[in-house]
């Protein structure tokens, strides 16, 4: 029986406040075996039927992340395309990526086909296999900045593309791509408040209650 107190649920609250998505890395290197380390926490995670579908790729090759790096460049410049006037201009001005300074790359996806867990919950929710998949990488995230770790999720990528590049099972659904290492700053703000691109919004604006 573990029994949590008063002074742990205050730095439970500091990390969700001080967890950051890192887009700004040191070039130090991880100790080894650091993201192994969070990939078996994020395994702790609740998933459906418990069937554990995360899939974890650890990219090392300099090829392949040159070729991830040039997706995100395309995926990007498309995006910018999207915007016009000035929301463009602070679009451009915007960082969405560390990949190329992250000392770690991981990618995640989701495996629709694994028999693990029995179907067990799935039925009328088949998406859920992705939802659990994101359960994990949220403890992974808490995990990280707990070790003082920076995690960034870059999304603006084309999941054809990662496919090919990574190689992965056809039945892998692309979820996330982590850039992970030191972070430059800590900061209890994120960044796209800073850069005035949105802010934060009260807990009230998004509750109903019927
Ligand atoms: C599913 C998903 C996908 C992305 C993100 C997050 C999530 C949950 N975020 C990070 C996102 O911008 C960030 O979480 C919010 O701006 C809030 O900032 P903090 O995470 O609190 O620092 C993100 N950030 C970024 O720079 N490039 C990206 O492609 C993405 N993609």
């Amino acid at each position: 029986m573990v029994e949590f107190d008063d002074s742990f649920r205050r730095q439970l609250r500091d990390l969700f406040v001080w967890r950051r998505d890192v887009r700004r890395f040191r070039s130090d290197l991880l100790p080894d075996g650091a993201i192994d380390r969070l990939i078996e926490t994020a395994c702790l995670s609740p998933s459906v039927g418990l069937s554990q579908p995360w899939r974890f790729v650890t990219v090392d090759e300099s090829a392949r992340r040159r070729d991830v790096i040039d997706d995100f460049k395309a995926c990007n410049a498309d995006a910018l395309n999207t915007y016009a006037g000035e929301r463009a201009a602070r679009y451009a001005a915007l960082k969405l990526s560390g990949l190329e300074q992250a000392p770690g790359h991981l990618a995640v996806f989701a495996d629709k086909i694994s028999d693990i867990g029995h179907g067990l919950g799935r039925a009328t929710m088949p998406e859920t296999i992705e939802y659990s998949v994101v359960a994990a990488i949220t403890a992974m995230w808490l995990a990280a900045r707990a070790d003082g770790i920076g995690l960034g999720w870059v999304s603006i990528l084309s999941p054809d593309r990662i496919h090919a590049i990574l190689d992965v099972p056809a039945s892998w659904k692309f979820v996330a791509y982590l850039c992970i290492g030191y972070p430059e700053a800590e900061c209890d703000q994120p960044e796209l408040e800073k850069a005035k691109w949105e802010h934060r919004r009260e807990a009230s604006e998004f509750t109903l209650r019927r």
